[in-house]
């Protein structure tokens, strides 16, 4: 018969389990676990459904062992950060070793291309190799040698690659100072601003310092000021409108001075925080606004006069009383060198040429007499020279580049 033969096979198997069960202890865990489980749930305060368990209540017999651990990890983390601060020194070392090898004072070249506003379009005007550029004019051939020569596709990426090293030197507590000079419309303003799709090295560099403050492990803060030294006077260009309205408003409350240390301090000059890139952006546009330009027959906008940016550099330690390391990095787009008929420059404009070229002498005098290690440094003989002076020359680093056109009405024969 088909269904008792079917219960039979059914109950089989159950009487062998009652079997297997009949002989275990009850588990008195269990009995109280359920037990608490049922009178949390009469508990009219608690909805039915919940069960809470206290995670953090560790075990007694744990806790020992847990104790023991944090310890072991403590001491795990101070060993880390010992290492890692001395390996942060290592690194300093040899960034210093590397960039004194290279030379504290570096110059690199930039070729300009050819531009549709060109007006007149020679071929071969110049040859570049990596560290030299042969100038060919008529019945002259020059040979100028840098540190490194920037053809003319050469893109505001490679430029800023070059210059890095000296952001982290700036970093580390060095006055550091990255100019750009040469002659109008040669693409200085090109290579330290850029345009708003091609970053020059400013915008890069305020990027790339908050990118590594932030990976530092001390607190990093940074400041920034920014002047333009204007037919021989200085202009605060971060001012408020009020102040800056004249020229000779502001060039009355600048004042240079030098402390015992011989670190140079422009009295009055306004210092705001940038405690984020965007700010440090906003206020940069903001000074790039009040710059001096006029146009010459060689650029529609030409400066006419020479623009620092610095951004001062606090780095505070582990020790919050400790009074914080200060270092300064100068970023110069310097006015146009010229030949002052070639420029058409008339007047005013004739004048700010003038003054340009005064003081742009006096900067040469100075790069090459710290060049050649000369006991005497003139640094006195222009304002934009006192400014720089605890930033130009060892144990300081300073980076220039040189900005060349390919076109012949850009290369004075005198270009170094
Ligand atoms: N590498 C480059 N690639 C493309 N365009 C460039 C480059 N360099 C300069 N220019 C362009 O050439 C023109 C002149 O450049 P810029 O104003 O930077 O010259 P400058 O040397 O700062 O001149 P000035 O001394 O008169 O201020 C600008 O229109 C700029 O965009």
């Amino acid at each position: 018969m088909f269904i008792p033969s079917e219960m039979e096979q059914i109950s089989l198997p159950l009487d062998n389990v009652k079997e297997k069960l009949e002989p275990m202890e009850p588990n008195q865990d269990y009995i109280d676990a359920f037990q608490l489980e049922s009178e949390l749930m009469d508990s009219p305060s608690l909805p039915n459904s919940t069960i809470y368990t206290d995670v953090n209540v560790v075990p007694e017999h744990e806790k020992g062992q847990l104790g023991h651990s944090i310890l072991n990890l403590e001491g795990e983390i101070a060993g880390l950060k010992q290492k890692e601060r001395l390996l942060d020194k290592k690194r300093r070392e040899a960034l210093n070793k590397i960039l004194d090898i290279k030379g504290s004072i570096r110059v690199f070249c930039r070729v300009r291309p050819f531009l549709l506003s060109d007006r007149r379009r020679i071929h071969e005007p110049i040859s570049i190799g990596l560290e030299k550029v042969v100038v060919k004019s008529v019945g002259i051939r020059k040979e100028y040698r840098y540190d490194k020569v920037f053809h003319q596709a050469a893109t505001q990426e490679d430029v800023f690659v070059e210059v890095e090293p000296i952001l982290r030197s700036a970093l580390d507590g060095h006055n550091v100072c990255i100019l750009a000079y040469g002659q109008t419309g040669t693409g200085k303003t090109f290579t330290m601003d850029g345009t708003n799709n091609q970053a020059g090295i400013i915008p890069r560099a305020i990027e790339e310092l908050f990118r590594q403050a932030s990976l530092d492990n001390s607190s990093i803060t940074f400041s920034m000021s920014m002047l333009e030294v204007y037919m021989g006077n200085l202009r605060d260009l971060l001012a408020p409108k009020v102040a800056s309205r004249t020229h000779e408003v502001a060039a009355k409350c600048l004042n240079i001075q030098t402390d015992p240390k011989g670190m140079v301090e422009v009295e009055g000059l306004t210092q705001v925080q940038i405690p984020d890139t965007a700010k440090a952006k906003w206020w940069y546009a903001k000074g790039r606004r009040a710059r001096s330009t006029s146009w010459t027959n060689v650029n529609e906008t030409s400066s006419r006069s020479h623009c620092l940016m610095r951004i001062t550099i606090s780095r505070h330690g582990d020790d919050s009383k400790a009074k914080a390391q200060v270092s300064k990095l100068w970023m110069v787009d310097l006015g146009g060198s010229e030949r002052l008929l070639k420029t058409g420059a008339t007047g005013q404009t004739l004048d700010e040429g003038r003054a340009i070229n005064l003081s742009l002498s006096a900067l040469g005098d100075v790069i090459a007499a710290l060049r050649r290690k000369r006991g005497h440094v003139p640094y006195r003989n222009s304002k934009l020279t006192q400014i720089l002076k605890d930033s130009l020359g060892k144990p300081l680093h300073e980076q220039k580049i040189k900005n060349f056109s390919s076109i012949e009405i850009h290369i004075a024969p005198s270009g170094s």
